[in-house]
């Protein structure tokens, strides 16, 4: 969908206001011209002066419109990009998550930053786009007024420019095109560089090689490419400009010589072309913007974030979180590396959890532990089969519900500054506690349902994470290797005291855990090999540390 049509879906009426005020400026310029050039070819100095006052309103009706009409569009083009921006947030926010992670953070950043910014501009250059049309309208009706034969003559010069820029903007449009593909690359470079810089800092001749073969060849790519397309549309732009003297030369030096033509009618044809001299540049200088904005758009859409209006999502749908079962019937997931093309497939997992549960998974690096509980949470949505809540299928419409019932701390967990969506009353209080027991109180502060750091080991940081999961109230928890980097301390903590109390209160606890130590304290263990479920059992109090699974 092209950027007009949609903000043009978004917003018709403002839109139709402003273009409306755009098409008054540009017949009121139009008129301008055509009192300017009656003033020029009066028969006699008193008649000119006639005009005066017309010439006057015209070019205060000119100011007023133009002003009005800017401001009119101005406005639209703040609210659009208001829209379009929290639009786009939205949209990430709803996307699934498979999606979100085969886009990769640097392309979804590229579409935040680079995307945004490009329709950003394209909306600022509308309100002139608009005027220019509505003079150059204007300006064809006075001049097939004044002759038709000379305006068809003037249309065909025009579609030969057109024609003949056509070629070189279509390839200015691919080598755009080519251009924001680079971008991307170039996001994924800058996301290297930050992420990485531990590394690179570390090592000058891993330094030195990754800002000599990988950023400075796509930063230059990116700049090399921006001057030709720039070059080209320069080149556009003075042949344009060239085109319109050739018509004016036609017009004064051709016409004549073959079809009789009065003066009068020559000259005005004459300003007239020159005074569309301006507008035509106008729409030659935002053809780029346009072709990018078209490009910008595209990428949207290939991300899966396209900014049109989306199916209302339904928020009323709730699940039981007093449920009794939760069944995963022939649950399967493939993740296909399309550089190597080799696939990873999870399942088919069949497999019922019950509240009051404590059920650990387990299994090697690989097997698809992390995967599980993707799908499991309805974060990943199977390929096949499917979830049911007490006999009752997870679909489309109830999966944003279902994840309701879940906290997780997965691995790579993002710790909130801002205890988000956790303001109930005695929540601090429950917070402080719980600080007191992880042993971060002298660390950390809750202070108007904040945190007061985040900086922290990682230990710690997840310590914080856990804190944040407890306090959500949910009906599942999942912890995913929550342990790994604890003291044996918190380990014991973990284990020992909060899973069971968590049991106790009648939450279903789903842990991935590597600490065979503890694995006598679950209810089950699934165990996970290569992607199947190899076996699945009741844990017995007298399974020792070192039992076997599977
Ligand atoms: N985002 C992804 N894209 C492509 N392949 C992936 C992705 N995540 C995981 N995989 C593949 O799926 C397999 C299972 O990964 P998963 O993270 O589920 O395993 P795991 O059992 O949790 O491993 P670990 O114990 O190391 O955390 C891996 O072999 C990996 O190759």
């Amino acid at each position: 969908m092209s950027l007009l049509a949609l903000l043009f879906q978004k917003s018709k009426l403002p839109i139709i206001f402003a273009a409306l005020l755009g098409i008054l400026t540009g017949a009121s310029s139009a008129a301008l011209v055509a009192v300017m050039n009656q003033a020029l070819t009066s028969r006699t100095v008193a008649d000119a002066l006639l005009l005066g006052p017309a010439f006057a309103g015209l070019a205060a009706a000119v100011l007023v419109l133009r002003i009005v009409s800017q401001m009119q569009l101005n406005s639209l083009q703040q609210m659009a990009l208001l829209d379009l921006r929290l639009s786009l947030c939205r949209r990430i926010l709803e996307a699934p998550l498979r999606k979100l992670e085969e886009s990769g953070q640097h392309k979804l950043m590229a579409a935040l930053t680079e995307d945004i910014a490009v329709i950003n501009t394209t909306i600022a250059v509308i309100p002139s786009v608009i005027i220019s049309l509505a003079t150059l309208a204007g300006c064809l009706v006075y001049l097939a007024w004044l002759s038709g034969p000379l305006l068809a003559l003037v249309l065909c010069v025009v579609a030969v420019v057109l024609a003949s820029v056509a070629l070189p903007n279509r390839y200015a449009y691919s080598q755009f095109f080519r251009r924001r593909e680079s971008h991307d690359a170039l996001y994924s470079h800058f996301q290297t560089l930050i992420d990485g810089s531990k590394e690179l800092q570390l090592h000058q001749a891993r330094s030195e090689d990754f800002f000599n073969k990988e950023l400075q060849p796509t930063a230059e790519e990116v700049s090399r490419i921006s001057r030709v397309t720039n070059n080209l549309f320069i080149i556009a732009g003075g042949w344009g400009g060239f085109m319109v003297m050739v018509v004016i030369g036609i017009i004064l030096f051709v016409v004549p010589r073959f079809q009789p033509v009065d003066m009068p009618t020559l000259a005005a044809y004459a300003l007239v072309v020159l005074y569309l001299q301006q507008p035509l540049d106008g729409l030659m200088h935002q053809w780029p913007n346009l072709s990018r904005s078209h490009i910008a758009m595209k990428k949207l859409e290939k991300l899966g974030l396209s900014l049109q209006d989306p199916q209302p999502p339904s928020r009323d749908a709730v699940i039981n979180p007093r449920f009794e079962r939760i069944e995963l019937a022939d649950i399967a997931h493939s993740y296909y590396r399309e550089h190597d093309g080799a696939t990873f497939t999870l399942g088919p997992i069949n497999t019922t959890v019950r509240r009051g549960e404590l059920v650990f998974l387990v299994g090697g690096n690989g097997s698809g532990k992390t995967t599980l509980a993707k799908l499991f949470t309805g974060l990943y949505v199977p390929e096949k089969g499917e979830l049911r809540v007490d006999g009752v299928p997870v679909e489309a419409a109830t999966r944003r519900a279902y994840r309701q019932l879940f906290s997780a701390v997965f691995f790579d967990f993002h710790l909130f500054e801002r205890m988000l969506g956790l303001e109930h009353p005695g929540m601090e209080d429950q917070a402080r506690a719980y600080l007191s027991r992880l042993q971060l109180e002298k660390k950390v502060r809750v202070e108007n349902g904040r945190l007061s750091t985040v900086a922290l080991s990682q230990g710690q940081r997840k310590r914080l994470a856990l804190l944040t999961s407890v306090l959500e109230d949910r009906a599942i928890y999942v912890f995913d290797e929550w342990a790994a980097d604890q003291d044996p301390v918190f380990r014991e903590l973990f284990y020992r005291e909060l899973l069971p109390s968590l049991k106790q209160q009648g939450k279903l606890v789903f842990v991935i855990s590597h600490d065979d130590r503890y694995f006598h304290l679950a209810d089950r263990i699934l165990k996970l090999e290569s992607g199947q479920l190899v076996s699945d059992q009741v844990a017995t109090p007298a399974v020792t540390p070192t039992m076997q699974v599977g």
